[in-house]
């Protein structure tokens, strides 16, 4: 439907039905137009981000609209309302230094338990909000309105830069204030030579010249005194022309596949194009230049969408986003190079985006040392001493503290908390430690990794909603944690047996081992769970897993240390 809507309100009938009545409602359709940009063989669609610029660009000529909300293609508009409210950030006080609005994501068809932690709730209702008080939340792909100035790559009117080792000195810069001659990306959009424009927009007239339109339309309401950079009311109601054909034409060729080609689109305008975790790159792209962001979290779910639920699904999600994470780490979007318009704290979180995959490499060696204990005989320290328990007492308490405060502040329950936990072991283990693997791979031997999209919810199952729960298919990301899960079970019965045949027992010891050797087992629960299937239809194929892993393992162990030593030395010694 290419056509604008009216320019007046129009309402509805009466209409024959009691309870249908349009007399109170504006009945006018937006304009609503449907996009797929041009693929063909020997052009990079670019994935995700190709999609969003090809729109942002079509829709640029089309409807110029100052603010854009994106979605992905498994989320919808859960409530109506949510686009007001974020409108005022974008069109209050402050506002002009804004780049996006970013809602929560959160999911429907999620299995009652959330076995697999994908309400990530830690992440949306505690991370983010966090992050909202260090200039902004980070930008997850879905559910986020943008300003669309922000997202042809031009900087805020105004910023702040920190000077020092942490940032303590704010020195506020201010673009209409500096000369011209000054930072070349600071100058105000009106300097802009317009020569420049095709290497960085392309060759389009029409679109470059839509360009300060937008940004003067998406600027705050100047009705206070205080409101910066602001415009008179009034703007956005200007009626529209009605779409003539060359205008679609115009848009037609904004989306043909080689529009981009020796500009700017991807690189540094628009959605950043080469990573598998395309949104928090160009999320980082904006605060890097010092836009900020704003989290809003409604009272009634702003949007929705669906997650994979069943195991294999979940954890190539998540091996997803640790690949893109790993990516970023050997990019220059690495936070170490950051700006200094990103403050101290902004930079560690943006840090620590890049490095989480690499805390795989620790986990696992934790996983394995209580194992590692219970088999030798011998504790993780020589003996129960005073300094080793206040170690083990500070960490515990440490440990305790941040839970009360993600569960305390962030409003979430205890239980959630704990699968998220538990969720981080799995995916710690097995998907973390297959993109850190993934990602040297690729910066070492050039070998690139596909976007594989995340399962979609098969049709559904009449009598089991969560059918999809149930399905296994098998996937190596499983090997390490089997692996993981079977040492620690073998480690706990070689313990336990030790003891019992020992002259002396040294319960202190098998207690020690076994208590952390079960902390680690608790957190795999929920992956046991998943690889069991439907009450009573365990797969061969775990059976045969766990048989030839624990044969392996303990051969090995026999090797190591032989059962009679361990007799005649009274499983004291190894
Ligand atoms: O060639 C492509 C591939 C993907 N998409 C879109 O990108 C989204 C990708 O997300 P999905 O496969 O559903 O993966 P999720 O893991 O659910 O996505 C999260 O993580 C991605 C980054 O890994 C972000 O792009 C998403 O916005 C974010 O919701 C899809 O919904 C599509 O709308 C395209 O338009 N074209
Ligand atoms: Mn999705």
């Amino acid at each position: 439907m290419i056509k604008n809507p009216h320019f007046d309100v129009v309402y509805g009938d009466a209409g024959d039905h009691a309870y249908v009545d349009f007399t109170d409602v504006d009945v006018r359709i937006p304009m609503f137009v449907y996009l797929s940009r041009e693929k063909r063989p020997g052009y990079d669609h670019n994935k995700k981000a190709g999609a969003m610029n090809a729109m942002v660009r079509a829709s640029a000529v089309l409807s110029n609209g100052p603010f854009m909300l994106n979605f992905d293609c498994d989320h919808y508009v859960y409530n109506c309302q949510a686009i007001r409210e974020a409108m005022c950030y974008m069109l209050d006080r402050g506002g002009d230094r804004i780049c996006y609005i970013q809602f929560p994501q959160r999911f429907e068809g999620i299995d009652p338990s959330d076995r697999y932690a994908n309400h990530n709730t830690v992440f949306f209702d505690g991370n983010m909000r966090a992050l909202d008080g260090l200039q902004g939340p980070m930008y997850v792909g879905t559910g986020c309105l943008f300003r669309r100035y922000a997202i042809y790559g031009f900087n805020p009117p105004r910023v702040t830069e920190y000077h020092g080792v942490v940032g303590q000195t704010k020195v506020p810069i201010d673009a209409h204030t500096r000369s011209a001659g000054g930072d070349e990306e600071l100058r105000p959009l009106t300097d802009h030579p317009d020569h420049e424009a095709p290497q960085r927009f392309g060759k389009s007239k029409t679109f470059v010249e839509s360009i300060a339109v937008a940004e003067y339309q998406g600027r705050p309401l100047q009705d206070h005194p205080s409101v910066r950079n602001g415009r008179p009311p009034g703007a956005l109601l200007m009626p529209r022309p009605p779409l003539d054909a060359a205008t679609v034409a115009e848009a037609v060729s904004l989306i043909s596949c080689w529009y981009e080609d020796s500009t700017e689109w991807g690189l540094r305008v628009g959605w950043i194009y080469g990573s598998v975790t395309e949104d928090v790159v160009t999320g980082y792209r904006m605060h890097n230049r010092g836009w900020r962001s704003v989290y809003c979290i409604t009272k009634r779910d702003a949007f929705r969408g669906t997650a994979p639920i069943n195991l294999t699904d979940r954890l190539h999600q998540v091996l997803r986003w640790a690949t893109g994470s790993v990516e970023i780490f050997f990019s220059k979007n690495n936070a170490l190079c950051a700006s200094r318009r990103l403050m101290f704290l902004q930079r560690m979180s943006y840090l620590n985006v890049g490095i989480y995959p690499f805390t795989s490499l620790f986990l696992i060696m934790y996983c394995l040392l209580p194992a590692l204990s219970l088999f030798s005989g011998q504790f993780i320290v020589a003996t129960l001493d005073p300094t080793f328990l206040c170690y083990l007492l500070l960490i515990t308490t440490t440990l305790i503290l941040l839970c009360l405060l993600e569960v305390k502040w962030s409003g979430i329950g205890l239980e959630e908390w704990w699968r998220n936990e538990q969720f981080w072991v799995i995916g710690g283990t097995s998907a973390h430690l297959a993109a850190v693997l993934q990602g040297l791979l690729k910066v070492t031997a050039g070998i690139e990794i596909s976007f594989t999209l995340t399962a979609k919810a098969a049709a559904e199952d009449d009598d089991d909603p969560y059918a999809e729960l149930y399905l296994i298919k098998w996937t190596s990301l499983f090997i390490p944690p089997l692996a993981i899960i079977g040492i620690n079970i073998i480690a706990m019965v070689v313990g336990v047996s030790r003891c019992v045949y020992a002259e002396i027992p040294q319960y202190s010891k098998l207690l020690g081992g076994g208590f952390f050797s079960f902390w680690v087992l608790a957190h795999y629960y929920p992956f046991a769970k998943g690889l069991m299937g439907r009450r009573g239809r365990t797969p061969t194929l775990v059976y045969v897993w766990a048989g030839l892993i624990s044969i392996t393992v303990s051969l090995l162990w026999i090797t190591i240390s032989p059962p009679d030593d361990r007799i005649s030395q009274g499983g004291i010694e190894v």
